[in-house]
């Protein structure tokens, strides 16, 4: 108790001191004390006279006691005046309804709004709000309470901490300066509720409606509605909270019919009544304390319930989100088995069309399959048929083969005995063109008065003429293959086993080269042979003939033999040599490298290389002019393998080196040797003519070498090449008559080749 204050006799009239369960402490001060009450009517007619006026009347007054009830008792007086700060909360309280729970109360609390005002220098509100305190946590819890059940449970948790926080002793015990924030609190709580004396009566009503009403929800929230479905409990919540208005109302009308009763006076002096008041609150506060503890408890285990439905939310949650996700993959899966499904479908609708057609064609080909079988029976039958006729005609073509290979043999016979009628030796005359560069040369009068008869006159002005007669005269505009059309029928001869013989000889100039070599766009007599024996080979194949093709390419220059095939660069000795003692005009050249040749291309390839290996130099009649005797020979070795027949030909092709005068030449020994030779080849064929006992073949190289065709068993040709300028007038005078000289010889029958065990030919 307020020490300043001394404790009231009257107060010891209590049998005993108030205590209130658990931790609620009522501040029983003795403010409340002084507090009017419902039993204080009973006083009412009892008029106490002020002490102001007893005092003037002289009454025995204890003047200090009543002083200090004056503030208490001035509460409940008309002419009383609330602070200041009352008057200022009432309009927000009636803004809201008069229904403002404990949050918003701490929310204006907390605000400027309800501030108290507490800043008298005196200290004189400070003091209303002393002496009103205890009588306003009454006021207030039970207003709390009202509103909290009224409204939700948010505002009993206000109220729950306005209990855990009492306050301070300083303030119970002594009646120093409340700190301004409690007092705030507690002034702003107890100007929501109506007056201190309806408060009082209707708090019991109000608080058991609301607490019923709250029992009520969270008893039908727990039935009715799992933690999961709360917001049913939450509509049960809220039409208990329609009902705690409900109440409210209730219990406004109460406290109205309470406040008149509360502003009955009790008199001080009657104690009694005033403990009879006390006592009601103090049951009042017993139940009220006894509802919050039960509410307390319900509270506990919903919170208990709570938690747990929290947790079960948080596995519900987790669960959501497991079977969440294996719903995604499932969806996935069946999105993926869809697609699967379609390409298998479309699949098996390709495949299904397909078998389809393969049974139609199973069908067809079936069918077609038995027409088959039908006709090869008929095949079989005709192929029966056919191979008997086969045998007989196979007969027919052996006979036919036979007779056909003694006809061929008979061709040649006849062939042979053509060439023969037409002489061993032939001379072909040649007159070559003028060369546009030559166009300024004069040229002989030639007269070709028929194909083997040719007239020269000299335009000299002498008017010489002198008539030749040859096998053959091709005037200056022969072609290459006019001329060897000519040629042809000799190389058929060689491929028949005979040994043929083709040389041009002329002066320097005259076109023995380009007879027998030709040039490139005009081939000559040797390409052309050539490729006449490799297309005949293949003819003779048929006959069951197969040859073997045999060359060497000799140079004979300044009467030394060279190698035309031999690139090495080292000289060898070649020699002309005897083939056999008996047949004494046969030879061949030792050392000689003889290509066997299985393509035309191989072959003039190695023409290339003989005539790149050729001397050669200008001349005064020609630029690029043979200075020596070129041989080219071609040997045939054709077989017969049935027949077990062999025969041998052998093509020379002998390109002269050109007579020069020795007036114009500027190598006088290979002049000199060139004529002698070609000299010496005249004087055989002259001996030949005279038909002499001795052939002069060993004169010289040239003769000795071309002694098989010369007065051998060879058929022999040769062109005699002439220039047609009078400037050569002379050389090709000379040249024309010894090519008629040797017209006129008239060599040995010639004979075929025939093949000994030895691989020697006779
Ligand atoms: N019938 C022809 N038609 C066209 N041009 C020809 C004919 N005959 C020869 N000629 C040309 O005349 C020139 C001389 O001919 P070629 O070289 O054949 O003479 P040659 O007798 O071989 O001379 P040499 O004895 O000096 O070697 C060459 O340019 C050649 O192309």
């Amino acid at each position: 108790m307020d020490s300043r204050i001394p404790k009231p006799s009257f107060l010891k009239k209590p049998t005993g001191p108030l205590s209130l369960p658990g931790n609620a402490r009522l501040p029983l001060t003795r403010d409340l004390l002084n507090l009017p009450s419902a039993n204080s009517t009973m006083f009412a007619k009892v008029r106490m006279p002020s002490p102001d006026k007893r005092s003037e009347s002289g009454a025995m007054v204890n003047r200090a006691k009543l002083r200090r009830s004056r503030s208490a008792m001035d509460l409940n007086r008309p002419d009383f005046h609330r602070p200041k700060y009352t008057s200022t909360l009432a309009p927000v309280a009636s803004r809201a309804g008069g229904n403002i729970n404990a949050s918003t109360v701490a929310m204006m609390v907390s605000s400027d709004l309800v501030k108290p005002v507490q800043t008298s220098s005196n200290g004189s509100r400070v003091h209303h709000l002393r002496r009103s305190r205890s009588a306003c946590d009454i006021a207030m819890a039970s207003n709390v309470s009202c509103s909290t059940t009224s409204s939700s449970a948010s505002g009993m948790s206000s109220l729950a901490g306005f209990k855990r926080q009492p306050l301070p002793a300083a303030h119970t015990n002594s009646r120093t300066a409340v700190p301004p924030a409690k007092v705030s609190k507690m002034t702003t709580t107890s100007t929501t509720i109506p007056p201190r004396g309806a408060a009082a009566v209707s708090k019991p009503v109000t608080h058991r409606a609301a607490v019923a009403a709250s029992s009520v929800a969270t008893a039908t929230a727990r039935k009715v509605a799992p933690p999961v479905k709360s917001a049913v409990g939450a509509k049960v919540g809220s039409s208990a909270k329609l009902n705690g208005s409900d109440a409210s109302k209730t219990s406004g009308v109460g406290a109205k019919t309470a406040a008149k009763t509360m502003n009955k006076r009790i008199p001080p002096y009657d104690y009694k009544a005033r403990f009879a008041n006390l006592t009601e609150k103090h049951k009042a506060l017993m139940e009220k304390h006894e509802k919050l503890q039960e509410e307390h408890a319900s509270r506990e285990s919903l919170q208990e319930l709570y938690d747990e439905c929290t947790r079960e939310l948080e596995l519900l949650k987790a669960e959501h989100a497991q079977l969440k996700a294996e719903l995604e993959t499932i969806r996935q899966c069946n999105d993926e088995l869809s697609q699967t499904n379609q390409t298998l479908s479309a699949s098996l609708d390709r495949t299904e069309a397909e078998l389809n057609k393969l049974r139609e064609r199973y069908t067809v080909t079936d069918r077609e399959n038995v027409t088959l079988r039908m006709q090869l029976k008929e095949l079989q039958e005709r192929a029966a048929f056919l191979e008997e006729e086969n045998v007989t005609l196979q007969d027919a073509n052996q006979r036919n083969t036979e007779l056909l290979f003694h006809a061929n043999i008979e061709r040649k016979d006849l062939h042979n005995m053509v060439m023969d009628l037409r002489g061993n030796i032939r001379v072909f005359c040649r007159v070559r063109p003028p060369l546009p560069s030559e166009e300024h040369r004069i040229e002989c009068g030639w007269k070709y008065l028929d194909e083997q008869s040719i007239e020269l006159i000299a335009m000299d002005g002498s008017n010489k003429r002198m008539d030749f007669s040859f096998d053959h005269v091709f005037h200056p505009r022969t072609t290459q293959q006019d001329i060897f059309d000519n040629v042809s029928p000799l190389i058929q001869s060689a491929l028949d086993g005979y040994n043929v013989c083709i040389f041009a000889y002329g002066q320097t100039g005259s076109g023995k080269t380009y007879t027998m070599d030709g040039v490139q766009d005009s081939l000559g007599v040797i390409p052309r042979t050539v490729d006449l024996i490799f297309n005949a080979v293949k003819d003779y194949r048929r006959f069951g003939w197969e040859y073997e093709i045999r060359v060497t390419f000799l140079e004979i220059y300044n009467e030394i033999l060279y190698d035309l095939l031999d690139t090495s660069g080292t000289t060898k000795d070649l020699e002309i040599r005897m083939a056999n003692a008996k047949n004494k005009t046969e030879v061949y050249v030792s050392n000689i490298i003889e290509e066997t040749v299985d393509t035309t291309a191989r072959l003039h390839q190695l023409m290339n290389i003989a005539k790149l290996n050729r001397a050669t130099a200008a001349t005064a009649g020609n630029e690029r002019s043979s200075r020596s005797h070129a041989v080219t020979k071609i040997t045939l070795i054709g077989t017969h393998q049935e027949k077990c027949e062999t025969c041998i030909g052998s093509v020379n092709l002998v390109d002269l080196a050109g007579s020069e005068s020795p007036k114009t030449s500027t190598r006088m020994d290979e002049t000199k040797n060139i004529n002698r030779s070609l000299s010496e080849l005249s004087n055989v064929i002259l001996a030949l003519v005279q038909r002499n006992e001795h052939i002069p073949y060993r004169n010289s190289k040239l003769t000795h070498l071309l002694m098989p065709s010369l007065g051998g068993n060879s058929k022999t040709l040769m062109f005699v090449n002439v220039a047609p300028f009078q400037d050569c007038f002379t050389e090709t005078v000379k040249s024309l008559r010894f090519a008629s000289q040797v017209n006129s010889c008239k060599l040995q029958k010639v004979k075929k080749n025939k093949v000994l065990s030895g691989n020697g030919v006779v």
